[in-house]
């Protein structure tokens, strides 16, 4: 474990009301930043009072949530307005696999937040980056693209290998993905790729948390006092034109149906011990983004008892969404087939308070930005009916996101 910033102090925390943001990404003074942002609500952070790496490990969600409680749970706290993201708040990213990549948690020196008609201003330590000169983006430029670890041929091979031993009975479902490099002249300043993302896919929860960077139509749990909400997504097509009737061939496919049912009845299974009124419809619905329609599932309930965001974080990571069915021969034909480290993509990414309020999403459509390197993920679920020409193409649809947050 790796605490970069010392926490032996305890911290002292102070929200308070302002007036409504016009604009919460134009407001993150420098490319260090920290972003969960729908429709124009939710924060941004910036500056460290405190930082967590941990290295993999089933137990990655436990030790998190006592590393938050130890920090969060500790401070000294003034929150007169006592919401879902006021008062101390950590942005955290975990890793995928948790048998392979690091995971982190951040507490900001500064929080912003906008929800609901509220918004509030939140500083944390002693030293306030609160007056930190406001550096304008700059567009990245001369963009040079390149094949990442998995490139077009080999996904094409490990999606017909994963048919094969789909069809020989050994899983039902896997999702693989390939990766994409994208090289600029100078430092990417993530602030532009988070104002593109917002602005081109508002109903996505755009983020940013250590270096990735993203635009995810995937919530995996949204946790407000004793309810929470998922929308669990499977299921898609490309789309280029407003065609409706793309929609409708999604929306009767058996392959994408059947892709859809085992993220959705996981997902369902995983709640239904954690809460009560757990509901959820019968036929999933239509997600619309400008590059892919989805299929999407919408679960909700209420907690039976006490539960941080962290805990259902860590009951439904990973779904057939990113894993596949079962989840552990999902996982281990993912590491056999795609070779590559997924990182924090597909990993859960999100903030929570130290009520344990959060909402966390499942990291798609994003970047690893390390200076003017980006590398972009994209992947797809695999079931019997699969075709890997079409898995393909579906995962380049879901590239266009962020090469268009990159190039512009
Ligand atoms: C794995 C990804 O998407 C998942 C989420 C929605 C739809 C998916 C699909 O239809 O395959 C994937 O399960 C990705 O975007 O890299």
């Amino acid at each position: 474990m790796n605490v970069a910033v010392g926490v032996s102090d305890r911290l002292v925390v102070r929200t308070t009301a302002v007036s409504a943001p016009e604009d919460l990404v134009a407001r993150l003074p420098h490319s260090e930043a920290l972003a969960w942002v729908r429709h124009g609500e939710g924060l941004v952070g910036w500056g460290e009072a405190a930082r967590l790496v941990l290295p993999g490990g089933e137990d990655r969600f436990v030790r998190a949530r006592e590393w938050l409680a130890s920090v969060l749970g500790t401070a000294t706290v003034e929150d007169p307005l006592g919401v879902p993201g006021s008062g101390p708040v950590a942005f955290g990213s975990f890793s995928f696999d948790a048998k392979a990549g690091e995971s982190v948690l951040i507490v900001p020196r500064v929080v912003l937040g906008h929800r609901d008609g509220r918004s509030w201003y939140t500083t944390i330590g002693e030293h306030s980056e609160s007056l930190a000169l406001l550096r304008r983006p700059v567009a990245p430029s001369g963009i040079r693209w390149s094949d990442g670890e998995v490139d077009a041929p080999h996904h094409m091979r490990a999606v017909a290998a994963a048919v094969e031993r789909i069809r020989a009975g050994h899983l039902s479902k896997v999702v693989l993905a390939q990766d994409l490099l994208a090289t600029a002249d100078a430092p990417i300043d993530t602030r532009v790729l988070l104002r593109r993302l917002a602005d081109r896919f508002p109903s996505c929860y755009t983020f940013a948390c250590a270096g990735l960077v993203g635009a995810t139509p995937e919530l995996l749990v949204r946790r407000m006092g004793g309810e929470v909400e998922s929308l669990v997504l499977a299921g898609t097509i490309a789309r280029d034109s407003a065609d409706e009737s793309l929609a409708t061939t999604l929306f009767a496919s058996a392959k994408d149906r059947e892709e859809h049912s085992y993220a959705a009845d996981m997902v369902r299974d995983a709640l239904a011990p954690l809460c009560h009124e757990l509901t959820m419809p019968d036929e999933p619905e239509l997600l619309r983004l400008s590059n892919v329609i989805h299929l999407a599932t919408p679960v909700r309930g209420r907690l039976a008892e006490e539960r941080s965001v962290l805990d259902v974080v860590a009951a439904l990571h990973p779904t057939p969404a990113v894993g596949g069915t079962p989840t552990d021969s999902a996982l281990d034909l993912i590491r056999e087939l795609e070779t590559m480290e997924r990182g924090r993509y597909a990993g859960p990414v999100g903030w929570i308070d130290a009520r344990g309020d959060g909402e966390w999403g499942i990291a798609l459509r994003c970047a690893q930005i390390e200076g003017a390197r980006a590398r972009l993920y994209a992947g797809g679920g695999i079931v019997a009916g699969s075709d890997p020409a079409a898995e393909l193409a579906e995962a380049q649809s879901k590239f266009r996101a962020m090469r268009y947050a990159i190039d512009g």
